[in-house]
């Protein structure tokens, strides 16, 4: 059961909440991709069990974590394990590691669903959809008894917007994105920018076939998550926002000295 957790950040103050963090996270050599391995090899020990439906996230931290499922699989310490997918990307992890691949008109009850972030705040508050793919995740992460983040030392914050720049993914119905563009800036203040894709001319396109539209964060004014993500939901046009407001119950971060840190949402 989750806690009530404000929607506010805790802190305002960004040096304030970097002397805190330090607490947590000396910066040292150890890397991201260890960081993001040790996060979910931890996630994936502590909250899965013989006979669970999993949900698996996208990204490349998921990644360690599809391998983690595989090992404890191979090993026998794990059985009968069924896994749902939230993209196309993880739909191939899936199949990579030869995992049992159900979906959500199957197995629509999931006893937990693992996924990265791109930035995860004091209340476990989330932003994803770095990588085009939230609206699928979310989907998965709802209809899990427990979502669980795994990260590594660098997207953890006090206040969303801390460390990741880049504002939030909106996925929007292709055929909306200019009115849905102007109904953001006008609710925000701030002008959404269509995300464009790198190795393909026009905008990125997503699993579903829509585009995402990256929304600035107001620049000086703390972000009311619960508030903005239904403000940008009810606009018609918009598919699902990359805030996830009140769902994960844990989040494993992987942190610079080669320790894992795990929070829960009840604790906070
Ligand atoms: O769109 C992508 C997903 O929301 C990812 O879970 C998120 O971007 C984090 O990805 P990574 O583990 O690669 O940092």
């Amino acid at each position: 059961m989750l806690t009530l957790q404000s929607s506010f950040c805790r802190f305002n103050l960004v040096g304030r909440s970097r002397s805190k963090l330090e607490k947590y996270f000396s910066f040292q050599d150890m890397s991201l991709e260890t960081a993001k391995k040790l996060a979910a090899t931890s996630a994936v020990d502590d909250n899965v069990k013989s006979g669970f439906a999993v949900g698996i996230g996208s990204g490349s931290t998921v990644v360690y974590a599809v391998q983690r499922l595989a090992e404890l699989i191979e090993a026998k310490q794990l059985e009968n394990i069924k896994c749902v997918p939230s993209s196309f990307q993880s739909l191939q992890l899936i199949r990579k590691h030869h995992l049992r691949l159900t979906d959500l008109e199957e197995t629509p009850d999931l006893d937990v669903a693992i996924d990265g972030a791109d930035e995860v705040d004091a209340v476990l508050t989330c932003i994803k959809g770095g990588g085009g793919c939230l609206t699928q995740e979310k989907i998965v992460a709802a209809s899990a008894k427990n979502f669980v983040v795994i990260a590594d030392y660098s997207k953890r914050s006090e206040c969303l917007g801390e460390t990741w720049k880049k504002g939030i993914p909106v996925e929007v119905i292709p055929m909306a994105y200019v009115p849905v563009t102007k109904k953001i800036e006008h609710l925000l203040g701030v002008k959404p920018v269509l995300r464009q894709a790198v190795a393909k001319a026009g905008p990125v396109v997503t699993d579903n076939g829509n585009f995402i539209l990256d929304c600035p964060f107001v620049p000086g004014k703390l972000l009311d998550t619960y508030a903005t993500n239904i403000s940008i939901k009810m606009i018609p046009g918009v598919v699902e926002t990359g805030l996830f407001v009140r769902m994960a119950q844990k989040a494993y971060f992987g942190l610079a000295d080669g320790s894992t840190k795990s929070l829960e949402s009840s604790e906070l």
